[in-house]
């Protein structure tokens, strides 16, 4: 099971419409993976606040009819990462779309902690208040997004409804990228997992982006990394050492509170 995740750089200099059309080339170059994974909001940039709202589209907007003709061209599942949707009661989310590998919508997921404290996204969208899993042949894929990686029981969650295979998109600052790294560890070691971990990468809006996406085993294994800048890492998954972990040091089985 081959994955790739997409590491885009964002920079205020190139439109939405531009970086679309470029990365569905990307994800057309991946025909040889099973799975390919973009970060959180590529399209306008996570800290692109002031233009969540002109830039907001519905679930089968431009972002969509893009990914999904470059995942049935490419022949593989594609988690888009995130877009703006605008919901239909004009509310705003930050919300992942997951496509088949025939272009068809298989999963949505709406952010559910959202960033900023009082500010930013946290005030501009509205929070999500579902878990995500999708079934692929041989693995099941928990959903999560940037921040939603500082909170465990999300991931705990996941693991109850049967993910195996964690995947967060985010656009993570560089100033913190000593978190994203351990924090992305610690939920594959605790929840038995593997992780792919997908960022952003460049300056837009101010802010630096750490980059550095990676993909972690079951084992708390780092097995691939990426730099700083925009960047593709492949690598070959085996879903069977999601169960062989879990049998082999079956601390998930001595969970007492939940
Ligand atoms: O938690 C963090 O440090 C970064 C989170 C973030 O940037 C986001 O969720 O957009």
């Amino acid at each position: 099971m081959r994955a790739s995740l997409i590491q885009i750089a964002v920079s205020d200099g190139e439109s939405v419409a531009a970086r679309r059309a470029r990365v569905a080339d990307v994800v057309r170059e991946q025909s040889g993976s099973d799975l390919v994974v973009l970060p959180e909001l590529w399209t306008v940039g996570a800290f692109a606040y002031e233009q969540f709202e002109t830039e907001a589209e519905p679930l089968d907007g431009p972002t969509y009819e893009a990914m999904s003709k470059a995942a049935s061209d490419a022949g593989v599942w594609l988690h888009a990462g995130s877009v703006v949707e605008r919901a239909g009661d004009g509310s705003l989310y930050n919300t992942a779309l997951v496509l088949s590998p025939a272009g068809e919508l298989a999963a949505t997921y709406r952010k559910i902690h959202r960033f900023g404290f009082d500010q930013g996204e946290a005030v501009l969208m509205s929070a999500g208040e579902s878990l995500t899993t999708v079934a692929l042949p041989e693995q099941v894929l928990g959903i999560a997004t940037c921040y939603d990686l500082r909170f465990p029981e999300l991931f705990r969650g996941l693991v109850d409804a049967g993910a195996t295979t964690m995947v967060v998109a985010a656009g993570w600052p560089a100033r913190r990228r000593a978190h994203w790294t351990l924090l992305n560890r610690a939920r594959a070691v605790e929840d038995q997992s593997y992780v792919l971990a997908c960022g952003l990468a460049g300056t837009h809006a101010g802010v630096e982006q750490a980059g550095h996406s990676l993909v972690v085993d079951p084992w708390g294994e780092v097995l691939a990394e990426a730099g700083t800048g925009e960047d593709v890492i492949t690598v070959e998954l085996d879903p069977a050492k999601v169960a062989e972990t879990r049998e082999q040091f079956p601390a998930l089985k001595d969970r007492r509170l939940h």
